[in-house]
């Protein structure tokens, strides 16, 4: 059988990576697809790759080159961004073209829009390398958990911030130099404040939550905090109470509804997530029959993200010849079984705290603290307080909650800040046991 031609838009990291995935291991891939597949189109704005070897392929600048060309099958959309990737996707499609795509920001936003076409002109459109970088976790939440209810997952989901997280813990370096090296490395996204301010972990969390829960895809209702204001400090009194800070992506089905939340988080280091760094990603999913499954790989770098993009490569001609109707669903569910169940706005979520106040160092302050939390109904779990160091007034409380309301917390820390013994805002990172439960 004739292999099937490939067309690449985007020549980076990821484009790159799969060109030489795809080239190094054929004989493996042809074996797996029961056909070759091959690049024969590229499109990038500058013709610069590392691209091992670039024989057979023919390099455009203008990616509706690549969309239009009726030799290609399958185009790998591997650009980034939102547009004019929404319109190269749905003009390659619009073309009887199946589409392979790295890029969930595209996805998080336009999904519902992509999938809707695709179905009607019997394409497929897959995303693997749009969560977890190399890691299947699209496809072992799609296919391999098919037969659960999944309660909860979680996950560390950008390798930049994980990457920063983990170097300025470990090796006391400096936020700005590490960004910088993840940039050169090729992690970063084109715009890395995505990365650092939360946004490329909601628009990946928005995906699995939808494949998760069965629910349309809704980017703008996830509750969104980078890992930009996280201190030294907090670092190092989290660990010295047996915790580590993650940047942490989280959805759970409760009764009243979906809660969706990208955060730094504390979690006890016991926890094998807790123990995940560097670039490295890791998402623990809690289904009702299988119970805890925890799924770590690169989430980032050329070949673990060209891995993911050749591996849907595969599946795509593996079922060129199925039935439309009948191939796994975009989002796992089928699309008119999807549910409407709400998305929770962040203050009904429910969660435990770490909470850092600086307090004048006299008697009496612990008591109106912990007498606002009792009239909350704020249980706390432990407190530390360390002496002020020399030359300031105020001794620094740590302090850790049990479970509860954030509407709740949001009262109780307005009603802290207001007492004239308390000085300046109350740090609160947000505090998850991630256990079986
Ligand atoms: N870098 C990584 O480790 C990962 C990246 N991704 C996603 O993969 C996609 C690509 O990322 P990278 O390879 O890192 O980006 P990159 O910046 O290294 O490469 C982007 C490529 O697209 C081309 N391009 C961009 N806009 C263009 C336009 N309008 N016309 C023609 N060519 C254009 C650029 O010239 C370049 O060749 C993004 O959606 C990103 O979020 C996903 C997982 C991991
Ligand atoms: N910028 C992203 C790339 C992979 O999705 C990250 O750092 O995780
Ligand atoms: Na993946």
């Amino acid at each position: 059988m004739n292999p099937v031609k490939v067309g690449l838009l985007g020549l980076g990291t990821v484009g790159s990576g799969t060109a030489n995935v795809l080239a190094r291991n054929a004989g493996e891939i042809s074996r797996r697809a029961g056909r070759g597949i091959i690049v024969t189109h590229a499109a990038s704005r500058s013709l610069r790759s590392s691209i091992n070897d670039t024989s057979g392929i023919k390099f455009t600048t203008d990616p509706q080159d690549v969309v239009d060309d009726p030799e290609i099958s399958v185009v790998c959309e591997l650009m980034g961004g939102y547009e004019p990737a929404r319109a190269l996707v749905l003009r390659a499609i619009a073309n009887g073209k199946h589409v392979v795509t790295a890029n969930k920001a595209l996805i998080a936003r336009h999904g519902n829009e992509i999938f809707a076409l695709a179905r009607e002109k019997g394409v497929m459109v897959a995303f693997e390398a749009a969560v977890g970088g190399g890691i299947p976790i699209i496809k072992a939440i799609r296919e391999g958990l098919a037969g659960n209810r999944i309660e909860w997952l979680a996950g560390i989901i950008n390798g930049t911030g994980n990457f920063i997280l983990t170097e300025m813990r470990d090796k006391g370096r400096d936020f700005a130099d590490v960004l910088a090296e993840a940039q050169a490395l090729g992690y970063a996204e084109a715009d890395p404040t995505f990365d650092v301010e939360g946004i490329d972990a909601a628009h990946k969390l928005t995906i699995l939550a939808s494949i998760a829960f069965g629910i349309p895809l809704q980017f703008d209702k996830v509750y969104t905090e980078g890992i930009s204001r996280i201190t030294r400090e907090d670092v190092a009194y989290a660990e010295q109470l047996g915790y580590r800070i993650k940047h942490l992506g989280l959805a759970r089905a409760t009764p009243a509804g979906i809660e969706l939340r990208v955060h730094p988080t504390l979690i006890p280091e016991r926890r094998l997530i807790a123990n995940v760094d560097g670039v490295m990603n890791a998402v623990l999913v809690k289904g009702d029959a299988v119970g805890p499954t925890l799924y770590y790989g690169a989430g980032a770098g050329a070949e673990p993200t060209g891995s993911a993009v050749v591996a849907d490569l595969v599946d795509v001609v593996r079922t060129l010849t199925t039935d439309p109707n009948n191939r796994v669903p975009h989002l796992a569910f089928q699309p008119d079984a999807l549910s409407s169940q709400p998305v929770l706005p962040v203050d009904e979520i429910v969660t435990a705290y770490y909470l850092r106040l600086r307090a004048a160092d006299k008697p009496g302050v612990l008591a109106d603290v912990t007498r606002i939390f009792a009239e909350a109904g704020i249980s706390i779990e432990s407190i530390l307080q360390k002496e002020p160091p020399a030359g300031s007034p105020d001794a620094t409380v740590i302090i850790l909650t049990q479970r509860v309301r954030e509407r709740q917390m949001n009262g109780a820390i307005a009603r802290i800040e207001a007492l004239d013994s308390i000085t300046g805002a109350v740090t609160r990172i947000r505090l998850e046991h991630l256990n079986s439960n």
